[in-house]
């Protein structure tokens, strides 16, 4: 596999407080990543070291097979969108292209101003003057059109309306479909996940609770329900990821990767929201308590 993102031991704390723990990982080449978890977890920090804006208090972390923000070679193959999609306030939509075009050699102007021109953006309106929306569609544009091999995004869609959010989705989609980049994209909002994502990463309380191709990951998982017992007593290959008992039935959220047979249990699939639930979660509590911010 050629990982796009490989993670080894990787360990960041500001002073004393550690905000990634021995994070092991490996992203293919070429999927959109979906990383989530809860506040505080990691992610931004995560996103930070992949793209060379911090570095590690110990382990590795490498991108496109080089060290984060090790040269300009390296700097050019990742595109990175900061958390609340910074632009410069007092600089004109224009400008930002035309900065964008100075700083990074493989520039694509022609996509830049095609997708300024599709958003409706007026190239002298200064950016603090733009809308949330607009603001992240101009932030996506300078990330895109920089020809990245790796674009990271780091809860580019949290102040956008629905509507805005997916524009922004589709206008990303088309991007990794015409230009084949990879995508590593933070975000409290499961749905977008689901429509966007192919790769999934949960972390919590620091450390990757689990990673993998979406599709593997639902086919594996699965809903028990049946009358109460103790989740100890399950098969060794039924690994029990989150239980939840009532006074007379129980609920465990299983990964297996073989079908479960035990008439005892009434079997049913997951949904993505339903299994990362289950690892932010994993005390029990299999209903559908919302922990994420569920929007549609
Ligand atoms: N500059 C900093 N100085 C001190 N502690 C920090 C700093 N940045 C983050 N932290 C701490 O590190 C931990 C991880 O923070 P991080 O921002 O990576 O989480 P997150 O998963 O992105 O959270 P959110 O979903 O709220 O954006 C938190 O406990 C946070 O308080």
């Amino acid at each position: 596999m050629t990982a796009t993102l490989r993670a080894r031991a990787l360990n960041k704390t500001y002073g004393r407080r550690q905000a990634l723990s021995d994070c092991t990982l490996d992203i293919p080449a070429g999927r959109v990543v979906g990383l989530v978890g809860p506040n505080g977890a990691g992610k931004s920090t995560l996103l930070n070291l992949a793209a060379g804006m911090l570095t590690p208090t110990s382990g590795t972390i490498e991108v496109c097979g080089g060290r984060p923000g090790a040269g300009p070679e390296q700097l050019a193959k990742v595109g990175f969108v900061a958390q609340d999609t910074p632009v410069y306030a007092g600089l004109s939509v224009e400008e930002h292209l035309r900065l964008g075009a100075r700083l990074n050699p493989a520039w694509d102007d022609a996509l830049a101003w095609e997708r300024i021109k599709r958003l409706g953006l007026h190239p002298a309106q200064r950016a603090g003057r733009l809308s949330g929306g607009q603001r992240a569609q101009l932030a996506l544009t300078l990330g895109i059109a920089k020809r990245p091999e790796l674009l990271i995004l780091d809860e580019p869609v949290a102040a956008l309306d629905p509507l805005a959010r997916r524009d922004f989705l589709q206008s990303l989609m088309e991007a990794v479909a015409e230009q084949g980049l990879g995508v590593v994209l933070s975000s409290h909002l499961v749905s977008d996940l689901e429509r966007a994502c192919d790769y999934l990463v949960v972390l919590v309380s620091s450390q990757v609770r689990i990673a993998g191709e979406v599709d593997e990951l639902l086919a594996a998982h699965h809903r028990l329900t049946g009358p109460r017992r103790d989740p100890a007593r399950l098969p060794g290959d039924q690994h029990v990821v989150s239980a939840g008992h009532t006074g007379r039935q129980t609920t465990l959220i299983v990964r297996s990767e073989g079908p479960i047979h035990d008439p005892a249990w009434t079997v049913s699939g997951l949904g993505l929201e339903d299994l990362v639930l289950a690892y932010m979660n994993p005390d029990g509590d299999t209903g559908a308590r919302p922990a994420l911010e569920v929007q549609r």
